[in-house]
């Protein structure tokens, strides 16, 4: 399973982080997000990132127009859509030649029929708790309700990952998973992780990657 770590900004702590080699690493451009990027993130350093590390520009409802812009000024891999993105939005930043994640916000009695709109137009789908928020709530859902997920298409499990979800995840076999996204759980302040957590929590998931003692 793979890992993302999202709403970083800081240069040490990305550095940190890098050495824990996440699959994903994940960057917020809503500047309503107490993790938005600001004038933190330094674009040079960005762009000495390796290649099996993946920067994910995170974005709620932006224009595609500034998705594009902001994609090749920090050069991003891929781009998560944690909005109200309509399925033609998608449609028309792929085409551009995006990767995108879409992300749902997952409430009980979530119809997943909801998802057939988007399948041809996103690569991987996000499943978020609904709150009062979009994103970074630090809230988890019941993940039983992904029983009912039927979808070819893998996802990111998100919403209040947290290190004592370690040992639930990996037995939660059968599920189309292809990555953990964590955030809010796994820090300091809002924007800056706890590394050591983080490390942990990676050997517990990935224990056959092989990350230098830290
Ligand atoms: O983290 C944020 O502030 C944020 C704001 C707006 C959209 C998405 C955001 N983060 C994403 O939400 C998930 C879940 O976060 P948490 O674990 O509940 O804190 C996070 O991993 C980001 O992908």
């Amino acid at each position: 399973m793979k890992l993302k770590v999202c709403g970083m900004r800081n240069s040490v702590n990305i550095q940190s982080l890098l050495k824990v080699q996440p699959d994903y690493m994940g960057f917020i451009f809503y500047e309503k997000s107490p993790r938005y990027i600001g004038e933190e993130l330094n674009i040079d350093l960005l762009k000495t990132f390796p290649r099996n590390v993946k920067k994910v520009g995170v974005f709620v409802n932006a224009h595609p127009d500034l998705i594009l812009k902001t994609v090749k000024k920090y050069t991003l891999d891929m781009v998560q859509l944690h909005g109200h993105e309509t399925p033609d939005v998608c449609r028309g930043l792929r085409s551009r030649g995006l990767t995108l994640i879409k992300a749902f916000s997952i409430e009980p009695g979530f119809n997943f029929s909801r998802l057939n709109n988007y399948k041809s137009h996103c690569d991987y789908f996000m499943f978020d708790t609904k709150g009062a928020t979009l994103g970074g709530t630090g809230q988890s859902f019941n993940w039983e309700i992904l029983k009912e997920y039927d979808n070819e298409k893998a996802f990111f499990l998100s919403g209040g990952v947290s290190p004592l979800h370690a040992e639930m995840i990996t037995e939660m076999k059968g599920l189309n998973i292809h990555a953990v996204d964590i955030n809010s759980k796994f820090e300091i302040s809002p924007g800056l992780k706890d590394i050591d957590k983080i490390n942990a929590f990676a050997r517990q998931l990935r224990p056959t990657v092989q990350i230098p003692q830290m």
